[in-house]
């Protein structure tokens, strides 16, 4: 066994890196390194060739690095160990340190005859078995095989979970919409009322599948959400039997499926080393699975398979979620950006930011090292983002004019799923995402600017005034990722490539990514103050903030 690395900041390569970043990588400006180097883009970038789905384009040549950067960044993942750090993953080592867990979502998309072991147990016959299981049910409900307590066909499916049991299923759900096999997908995962109340008022019980999915089946919002669920069917259906009929559990935890009334037998499970934001992969995917079809999604399966397949054999330099991650290192580490934008320009991708905002913020928004020590350096940036064109009308002015730095990832399809007015659609939107990534590379100069302002008439004063407003000072970086069409098996081969990314980087930084304890300090705290809701005198317990807010709302909401 090596021995252990030093802290990021100590190692000799992340030093030579700051080395160089302060002489010169500060200054690189991408649209000069073009002018530079015309071979660039063939330089930074990389086509990845899929069996049936046509070409993946990842190109990263409008980013601060030249050569000499490059080859650092890519020498910091060979000395922080990221070959070492991925195979002992796919080797189902407990990487999870902090929970003592194998992490494998890999496992749930393992195509290929190969034997994954946890604890010297293949997991594959289990995970296989699952599938199988998700398949019968999957076809059974889109068939109408599977009918509600009168004898109807289901015609309406209600996931009922938060965080990781509800994100990659909605996100999936909506991006392959095209796909979809005529039942509708509802979602609720906030335990405001509202939520379920609104999708209540959409669907008839008799024609209603409610998946409650939950990896611990404790989660709050969840189990009130899905009880006060149950309690409308069987209001409605009045037969405590119609449940069985209506509700179908996907969680680890046989036990509390069982304690809240759901029989194991309309349970599909999965296992603790399938972190909750991996999990789509697993039987929380079901869902998608009745939106899309069981063949679709064992295509989504396919397409992560396929990354992954990427992520282990390539060299680094050649390694889509290495050179995504490497990026992301340079811009927060040495640029010291904040944030991360990912802008898809496909309506149907508009969850895609949402989702790895809980991918990369809850794997990698962390303060101390896997050996419980505060890191002297940044981790996890904020992720943000909504679809193209939507975001060029309303925050992209802070990213081409803004005094901060946001690295941005454009994800684009070739081809549209409706190419409606000839098509004309698709090629204004995919003229936007070109021209942004230009824009925001190139800039225009006070030169060009004056050019442009001079030849719309205007002269003296006037001008002067406004040209510095007109000036894009541009060098912004951008990675640009372009599928042929958003399918189920490019989807399923982006989704991996970030969470490959958010892997890499977390390496580096030397966190554990698989943990989540940030989320549990609130979740305390919300108990205690439950009760306290409903005792009638002022609460005093508390900073005299809380206490007051406690108060206000007490003597107002009833
Ligand atoms: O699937 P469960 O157990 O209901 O958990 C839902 C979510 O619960 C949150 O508390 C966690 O931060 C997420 O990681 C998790 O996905």
């Amino acid at each position: 066994m090596a021995g252990a690395l030093p802290t990021l900041t100590q190692e000799p390569t992340y030093q030579k890196l700051q080395e160089l970043f302060d002489s010169q990588g500060k200054d690189l400006n991408i649209k000069d390194l073009f002018v530079k180097d015309p071979k660039r883009f063939s330089k930074y970038s990389l086509r990845l060739h899929t069996q049936n789905d046509g070409e993946i384009l990842l190109d990263y040549s409008k980013n601060r690095i030249n050569d000499e950067v490059w080859d650092l960044l890519l020498a910091l993942a060979k000395v922080r160990r990221v070959d070492a750090a991925r195979d002992a993953m796919f080797a189902g080592q407990h990487i999870n340190i902090t929970e003592n867990r194998a992490v494998l979502h890999t496992a749930l998309r393992n195509r290929g005859t190969d034997s994954v072991l946890v604890d010297d147990k293949d997991v594959m016959p289990e995970v296989r078995a699952e599938l199988a299981h998700m398949k019968e049910f999957t076809n059974k409900v889109i068939s109408g095989v599977w009918r509600g307590c009168t004898g109807k066909q289901i015609t309406d499916v209600v996931n009922i979970g938060i965080g990781g049991s509800d994100l990659g299923p909605l996100m999936v759900t909506e991006a392959l919409k095209p796909y979809g096999k005529g039942l509708h997908s509802h979602f609720v995962s906030n335990i405001d009322g509202t939520h379920l109340a609104e999708v209540l008022k959409k669907v008839n019980y008799e024609t209603t599948l409610f998946i409650v999915a939950s990896k611990t089946f404790t989660t709050q919002e969840t189990i009130t959400n899905a009880t006060s669920a149950k309690a409308w069917l069987l209001d409605l259906a009045k037969e405590p039997e119609s449940v069985a009929k209506h509700f179908v559990a996907l969680s680890t935890n046989k036990e509390k499926v069982t304690e809240f009334g759901i029989d194991s037998a309309n349970m599909f499970g999965f296992w603790d080393w399938v972190g909750g934001r991996y999990s789509l992969w697993s039987a929380i995917g079901l869902s998608i699975c009745l939106s899309i079809g069981f063949e679709n999604f064992e295509q989504l399966l396919d397409g992560a398979h396929y990354m992954d397949n990427h992520f282990r054999s390539t060299p680094f330099e050649k390694n889509a979620p290495v050179i995504l991650a490497l990026l992301g290192v340079w811009y927060s580490n040495f640029f010291k950006a904040e944030t991360h934008a990912l802008l898809p320009y496909d309506q149907y991708l508009h969850r895609f930011a949402a989702y790895f905002q809980q991918g990369d913020m809850e794997s990698n928004g962390k303060f101390v090292s896997k050996a419980g020590k505060a890191v002297k350096y940044s981790t996890g940036p904020i992720v943000w983002g909504e679809p193209g064109t939507n975001g060029q009308h309303a925050f992209y002015q802070l990213i081409h004019q803004g005094t901060r730095l946001i690295p941005c990832d454009f994800i684009a399809p070739a081809q549209t799923h409706n190419p409606i007015a000839g098509g004309k659609h698709h090629k204004i939107l995919l003229s936007n995402f070109l021209a942004q990534t230009e824009a925001l590379m190139a800039g225009k100069t006070a030169d060009e600017a004056r050019a442009e302002l001079t030849k719309a008439g205007l002269c003296g004063n006037e001008l002067e005034n406004l040209l510095p407003h007109k000036v894009f000072v541009g060098n912004r970086p951008t990675n640009s990722i372009v599928v042929k069409k958003v399918s189920p098996f490019t989807l399923g081969a982006l989704i991996a490539l970030y969470e490959h990314k958010i892997f890499v980087q977390g390496i580096i930084w030397d966190i554990n990514s698989f943990d989540q304890w940030g989320v549990e300090l609130g979740k305390q705290l919300a108990k205690a103050i439950e009760p306290e809701l409903d005792h009638c005198n002022e609460v005093s317990s508390h900073d005299s903030s809380t206490n007051g807010l406690i108060n206000f709302i007490k003597a107002n909401w009833k």
